[in-house]
């Protein structure tokens, strides 16, 4: 193996409470708000196709017009409570929000910049309200922060000259100033979510990087940190140049999931996703495939199924609004939820056979298995296979206890369970087995 100093500092998976708890959300809530909102993916009546957040870097919006974007904002509408109940319905263990997107612009009084909330109209913290509403949900609060900053004059995507290494050190002291001072301020922060570190500069940082993210930790013994932060010693992220994990979960699955469980390499994990293909801040004019609630569930199953985290994202208004479509998945979600989120919380991975209706999730404490059926086979048949010598005594209707079944072998070690489910169940059935050995 190559000799790294600044590389992954754990083989294997942490252990400690912390990480349990972040193991067994299933769950998760992305919320991307800031200045973007308020153009909302048109500029001067031309729409604008890229991510909305992304807008700034649109050659038809110059810089200095998205620079003076936060004299705008003024979100009357914001009302954190009502965001946290509405995270609660939908049954969110945890939510990220954005303090500060690539622009640079900071949703919290930060000591370090005038970019921030308390230079808009709006002049208060936005960041410590949403903490407290959260907190108060008992939904734990992870921090986006994007490493990339568009607005600081220091920011480098690559370092090429004497002034460009003597700027950066500028901003290297600026990033670490302004973590440090959110941890401080928001001390009930169970995690950051980097972003924005795929730049040649950064990538150069590695010592930095490393001596910062042990710093952060000290500060919240325990925090939880994903793999998209530290470059190792050749500029390697994610994986260090051995293959080893940066962090303590892979942060790679953005708007993509793994098909197999050898595709997550037996890691944590985390996949973040946006319900039309491709808009994290607010669009106004959502354009082609906006996501279902019914596919919204299934990769959060799958997710599960998986051993991995689902993290749908909200792109509130420019007046601090949840927009209708998200309300109503959320309600959607949230129903499903209700009936069924035991097969969701403290789930994981089950090595049985894929099959074809759908997902097995396990429940880690109780050791019982959840079959979520998407594909009702025509014959109303679910094949399952179990490793030999463990018996199907006790199957029943999650939503309806009562409702039990006898699993017919049809061969050894091979059942089918006829499905009685009522076809009327709004979203996949699920079937609890709790397996004997
Ligand atoms: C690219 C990119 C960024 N990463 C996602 C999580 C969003 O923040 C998007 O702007």
């Amino acid at each position: 193996s190559i000799a790294l100093e600044h590389g992954s500092h754990r083989l294997g998976k942490r252990t400690d409470e912390m990480m349990q708890t972040w193991r067994n959300y299933g769950l998760g809530q992305f919320i991307h708000w800031g200045l973007y909102a308020i153009p909302g993916g048109h500029w001067e009546g031309k729409y604008y196709g890229g991510a909305a957040e992304w807008i700034r870097s649109w050659k038809d919006m110059p810089n200095e017009a998205y620079d003076e974007l936060y004299k705008e904002f003024d979100p009357q509408n914001f009302d954190p409570r009502a965001w946290a109940k509405q995270a609660k319905s939908l049954g969110a263990k945890y939510m990220i929000i954005t303090t500060k997107h690539h622009d640079g612009f900071c949703l919290w009084p930060s000591e370090y910049t005038d970019y921030d909330v308390t230079n808009s109209p709006y002049g208060k913290d936005i960041i410590g309200p949403l903490v407290e509403a959260y907190d108060a949900e008992g939904i734990d609060v992870y921090l986006y922060f994007s490493v990339m900053d568009w607005n600081h004059l220091g920011y480098r995507s690559k370092l090429e000259t004497e002034e460009d290494r003597e700027a950066y050190e500028g901003f290297k002291e600026f990033t670490r100033n302004q973590l440090l001072e959110l941890l401080d301020l928001y001390p009930t922060t169970k995690g950051l979510w980097f972003d924005g570190t795929w730049d040649a500069a950064w990538k150069e940082q590695a010592a930095f990087a490393d001596k910062l993210e042990t710093e952060m930790r000290e500060k919240i013994p325990g925090l939880i940190i994903g793999s998209r932060f530290r470059p190792d010693d050749y500029g390697n992220r994610h994986f260090d140049s051995n293959g080893d994990l940066m962090g303590d979960y892979e942060q790679g699955w953005e708007r993509k999931l793994p098909e197999t469980f050898e595709d997550t390499k037996g890691n944590d994990w985390d996949c973040v996703m946006t319900v039309p293909e491709n808009q994290w801040g607010y669009h106004s004019d959502w354009r082609g495939h906006v996501k279902t609630s019914f596919e919204l569930i299934e990769m959060l199953v799958k997710s599960v199924s998986l051993n991995g985290n689902f993290v749908m994202n909200f792109g509130p208004d420019g007046q601090g609004s949840i927009r209708e479509e998200e309300t109503k998945l959320a309600a959607e979600i949230g129903d499903w939820m209700d009936v069924n989120h035991e097969a969701i919380y403290g789930c994981g991975y089950l090595d049985w056979k894929k099959q074809d209706w759908g997902y097995y999730t396990k429940n880690r404490e109780t050791g019982k298995v959840y079959m979520v059926v998407f594909n009702r086979p025509l014959n109303g048949a679910l094949r399952v296979k179990t490793p030999s010598k463990i018996g199907l005594e006790k199957v029943y209707s999650l939503k309806e206890p009562s409702v039990t079944y006898e699993p017919e072998e049809v061969h050894k070690d091979e059942y089918f369970i006829h499905l009685k489910e009522s076809k009327t169940s709004k979203g996949p059935v699920v079937i609890v087995i709790e397996p004997t050995k």
